[in-house]
């Protein structure tokens, strides 16, 4: 796992769109697998004000999100359906035949996720983009999902639905189920780009590099992947002892030094 540590979380939003443009360029017709949560919201800005700037074409991508809300329809305004489409696939005319998401009001979830498996299947992701949760959690996959699972229906945690409920009106209005991708289903993308800031994650952050890979900790099975590369900013790097750093120093001095736009 490459690290790549920035001073705040603006720098993590250009830092984060600087390799995806990267992997755009060399692949306008790749796949893309886009994450939620309030830790892109930095990094789909500077999408949208690249795609202002010069109307990069997003004609030819194909997207797949992580999850999704179970009960929730599209048109929720708490949907993931609702986020992407808001923060990305409108703004950057992306059109619906090019989306992919679980659909958390199907009738038959189990169906669903059989459907939203093939679809991965048939489609690797050339570039995931990923958040975590304060538990380590990846997609929804909670502490103790097995690293082997594909896309399922998964119980949310208290804790997920507490640090979740920011969003709704009430902890009661949020969903207790929900659709996500499993841990394989993650490790099957080619690379994967992993987006921490704050300090709220700077306990996990630690847990994650400096304990042995573990099914209580979901993150930790990015260990097994060839490609992944975390971007930290400051505040979610503070428990990171100086040998953790590694490359990362480098790499954030680097960051620092050059002027950003
Ligand atoms: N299912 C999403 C995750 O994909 C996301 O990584 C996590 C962290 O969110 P935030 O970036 O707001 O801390 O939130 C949700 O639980």
């Amino acid at each position: 796992m490459k690290k790549v540590l920035v001073k705040d979380y603006h720098h993590l939003s250009l830092t984060a769109f600087d390799l995806f443009l990267q992997e755009f360029q060399e692949n306008p017709a790749g796949t893309f697998g886009f994450a939620t949560g309030s830790t892109p919201i930095g990094f789909y800005q500077r999408i949208r004000e690249d795609h202002a700037l010069h109307q990069t074409d997003y004609s030819k991508i194909k997207t797949f999100n992580l999850d999704e809300y179970v009960g929730l329809d599209e048109q929720h305004p708490q949907s993931y359906h609702h986020f992407m489409s808001q923060q990305l696939f409108n703004p950057l005319g992306i059109g619906k035949e090019q989306v992919h998401l679980p659909k958390g009001n199907a009738e038959d979830l189990q169906q669903e996720c059989e459907r939203y498996e093939s679809l991965l299947n048939a489609h690797p992701i050339d570039l995931q983009i990923l958040g975590i949760g304060e538990n380590g959690h990846i997609g929804f996959n909670e502490p103790g999902t097995s690293f082997e699972s594909g896309v399922h229906v998964t119980t949310l945690k208290e804790s997920t639905r507490q640090a979740n409920s920011r969003f709704f009106d009430s902890i009661h209005q949020v969903p207790t189920h929900a659709i996500t991708m499993g841990i394989q289903n993650i490790l099957n993308a080619k690379k994967i780009l992993v987006l921490v800031s704050g300090s709220s994650k700077a306990a996990i952050i630690k847990e994650i590099f400096q304990h042995p890979v573990t099914t209580q900790i979901p993150a930790s099975a990015l260990n097994h992947h060839s490609d992944t590369t975390f971007i930290i900013d400051e505040e979610a790097a503070m428990y990171l002892s100086e040998d953790l750093y590694g490359e990362g120093t480098a790499a954030t001095q680097a960051l620092l030094t050059t002027p950003q736009n």
